[in-house]
């Protein structure tokens, strides 16, 4: 079984994937962007204001190829429950802003990515959402990168919203404005329905 989670920066969600790890001591624990090369060019573009947000969004989706063929589907192969720090829709909900306040002319920017995944990505099972809104979360990130601004972080945040939107039965949203702890309790029982509600599911 494959779970993810998601959010705004500052949202608190390595905080809970770190707190997961006592929990599930044999889960594979991942996320994206990757450690891997790919996910160290994605580093660097996050690092560069002036990044072609198309460019910006394939190298993301290199970074997810990889993530998928090299981590995600083997675990999930052998039956593991695998556990990421932000997955496909980090890219549906930023990279669909990014464009969407460029000067590229794609008239749907979350269905066109939508639409380059869906041959080849493996959707999440279930996918906590950590809400929070743009303010907090960008002042809790530190304002450190292009992404941490109130402005771009309310659009990602509406867009997280019509995902949410479109498939209430994959989401599970947590308000992440609570402390630590609470935000930690409030996951780990979402963690405890999903697995105790969900046969064992071998999907690759
Ligand atoms: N529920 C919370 N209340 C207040 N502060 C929190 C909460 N959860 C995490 N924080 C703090 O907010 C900051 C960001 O937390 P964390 O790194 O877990 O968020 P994140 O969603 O993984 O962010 P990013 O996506 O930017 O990596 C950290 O300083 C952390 O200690
Ligand atoms: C996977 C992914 C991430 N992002 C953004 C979100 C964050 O601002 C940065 C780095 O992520 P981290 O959790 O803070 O390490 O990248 C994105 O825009 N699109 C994505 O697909």
């Amino acid at each position: 079984m494959l779970i993810t989670l998601e959010g705004l920066d500052g949202s608190g969600k390595t905080t809970v994937w770190e707190a997961l790890h006592d929990v599930y001591p044999d889960a594979v624990f991942t996320r994206e962007p990757t450690d891997s090369w790919y996910g160290d060019a994605v580093y660097r573009s996050i690092g560069d204001e002036d990044a072609d947000p198309l460019a910006e969004l394939f190298l993301y989706t290199a970074d997810h190829a990889d993530h998928l063929a090299n981590t995600v589907r083997p675990a999930l192969h052998d039956g593991e429950l695998v556990v990421s720090d932000r997955y496909s829709d980090s890219r549906f909900a930023y990279q669909a802003a990014s464009l969407a306040a460029s000067d590229i002319d794609i008239a749907r920017p979350m269905e066109y990515i939508r639409g380059v995944h869906s041959a080849f990505s493996r959707p999440p099972d279930a996918t906590i959402y950590l809400d929070l809104d743009a303010r907090t979360a960008a002042e809790r990130s530190g304002r450190t990168d292009k992404y941490e601004r109130d402005g771009y972080l309310s659009a990602v945040r509406e867009n997280y919203e019509r995902l949410v939107e479109a498939e209430p039965e994959r989401f599970v949203r947590v308000d992440a404005t609570r402390s630590p702890e609470e935000v930690i309790e409030a996951v780990e029982g979402a963690f405890a329905d999903i697995l105790d509600g969900t046969e064992h599911d071998a999907r690759e």
